[in-house]
C-alpha cells in the first residue's frame, strides 16, 4: 500500500523580521504565497525508514534520518506509539535550498502521506502541532493558499486572495543557508533599533484585491540585504529581470532563488525568456500562485 501527497512551494510576499530573540530565532511577520511548483511524496510500506529522491536537485537531498521528510514519519509514528518503517519517496521539482521551502513542503508531505497510510485519525491542529516542531516554514506548507505566519512564521492566519498571481523566478548555480542568511542579518542590524515585524496592509489588501501592481508596489523582504551581501551577484539577477519588464523583483525568503511577479501568463513568460538567456541564473521556472496545500493525489 502507499500514499502520494503532492506539495507546493512558497514565496514570501512580505518577511519582516524581528531583532534575534534569546533562543536564536526571529519574530516575523511572514506573508506566504504558496505557488505551483511542487513535490510529490510517496510513501509505501516497507521493513524500515527509508528516503529515496528522484529530480534535477536530487543528489543535493540528504537521505539519512535529517531529511525533513524522515523526521516527520518519525515524529508521527513516535505520538501513536507505532514504527516509522516506511519508504519515502521524493519526487523533487522544488529548489533545494532556495528559499523556497522544499524541504519544508516534504516534511508536510511526508506527514500527510504517513497519516494517511497509517490511518491515525489525527486532526488538523495536531498535524499543524507537528509540523511547527519540524520547522518554521512547514505549517504553511501543508495548507497552502496564503496565510500571515507570526511568532518564528508558524502561527498561521489565512489570507483571503482575489486573484492569480503570475511569478518567475530565477534558481541560482548554488544555495544559500538559512541560519547564515539569519547571521548575516544580524550582523547587519548591530547597532541599529529592529522594529517589531508587522504584516503591511498594502501587502494584504493587494492580495485580498489579486491586484498584481498594487501587490508589486507593496512586496519586501528584510532578509533581502543579507542575501544580496552573501550572494552579490543575485543584483545582477533582480536588475536583469526588472529590465525585462517585472512589476518587481526581489529575493524569495532567504534566498538566492529570485522570485518576478508579472501582470499576466504573457509576461511571465516574456521575463522567463530573457532572464533565461541573460547569464545570471542557472535556470528559469514560471508558476503561480496561490495553489493548494498539501494533498493526497493516490493511495491506500
Ligand atoms: C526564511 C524562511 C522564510 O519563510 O524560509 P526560507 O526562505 O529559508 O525557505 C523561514 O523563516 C525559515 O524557515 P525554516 O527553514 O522552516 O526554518 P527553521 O528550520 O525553523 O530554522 C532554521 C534556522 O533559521 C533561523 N530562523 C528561522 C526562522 C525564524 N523565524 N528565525 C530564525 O532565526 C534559525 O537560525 C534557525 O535555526
Ligand atoms: N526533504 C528535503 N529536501 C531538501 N532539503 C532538505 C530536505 N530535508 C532536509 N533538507 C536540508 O535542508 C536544507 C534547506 O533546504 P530547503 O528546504 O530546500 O531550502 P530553504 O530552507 O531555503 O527553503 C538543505 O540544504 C538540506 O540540507
Amino acid at each position: 500500500m502507499s500514499v502520494t501527497v503532492r506539495v507546493p512551494a512558497k514565496v514570501n510576499v512580505q518577511l519582516a523580521v524581528g531583532a534575534a530573540r534569546p533562543d536564536g530565532y526571529h519574530d516575523l511577520a511572514n506573508v506566504f504565497l504558496a505557488v505551483g511548483l511542487y513535490d510529490e511524496v510517496t510513501v509505501t510500506e516497507s521493513d524500515e525508514l527509508r528516503v529515496t529522491c528522484e529530480g534535477p536537485d536530487a543528489d543535493q537531498v540528504p537521505l539519512d534520518r535529517t531529511n525533513l521528510a524522515a523526521r516527520a514519519a518519525e515524529a508521527l509514528a513516535a505520538r501513536y506509539g507505532r514504527t516509522p518503517d516506511v519508504h519515502i519517496h521524493i519526487a523533487k521539482d522544488i529548489p533545494v535550498a532556495g528559499g523556497m521551502a522544499g524541504g519544508s513542503a516534504d516534511g508536510a508531505g511526508a506527514l500527510l502521506a504517513c497519516d494517511a497510510l497509517w490511518g491515525t485519525g489525527a486532526s488538523r491542529a495536531e498535524l499543524l502541532e507537528i509540523c511547527a516542531e519540524l520547522g518554521s516554514d512547514v505549517p504553511f506548507s501543508l495548507i497552502g493558499g496564503a496565510a500571515l505566519g507570526t511568532g518564528r512564521g508558524e502561527q498561521l492566519t489565512v489570507l483571503d486572495v482575489g486573484g492569480t498571481f503570475h511569478w518567475v523566478f530565477a534558481l541560482a548555480d548554488r544555495g544559500l543557508s538559512t541560519p547564515a542568511v539569519f547571521r548575516e542579518f544580524d550582523r547587519l542590524v548591530e547597532g541599529t533599533d529592529v522594529p517589531e515585524p508587522v504584516a503591511s496592509r498594502d501587502v494584504l489588501q493587494a492580495l485580498a484585491k489579486g491586484d498584481p501592481d498594487a501587490l508589486a508596489a507593496a512586496v519586501s523582504n528584510d532578509l533581502q540585504p543579507a542575501a544580496l551581501s552573501l550572494f552579490p551577484t543575485l543584483a545582477d539577477t533582480l536588475t536583469a529581470g526588472r529590465a525585462a519588464g517585472a512589476l518587481t523583483a526581489l529575493v524569495s525568503g532567504s534566498g538566492p532563488t529570485t522570485a518576478f511577479l508579472a501582470r499576466d501568463p504573457e509576461s511571465a513568460a516574456k521575463v522567463a525568456e530573457t532572464l533565461r538567456t541573460s547569464g545570471t541564473c542557472r535556470t528559469v521556472r514560471t508558476a503561480s500562485g496561490p495553489a493548494p496545500g498539501a494533498t493526497v493525489t493516490t493511495g491506500r
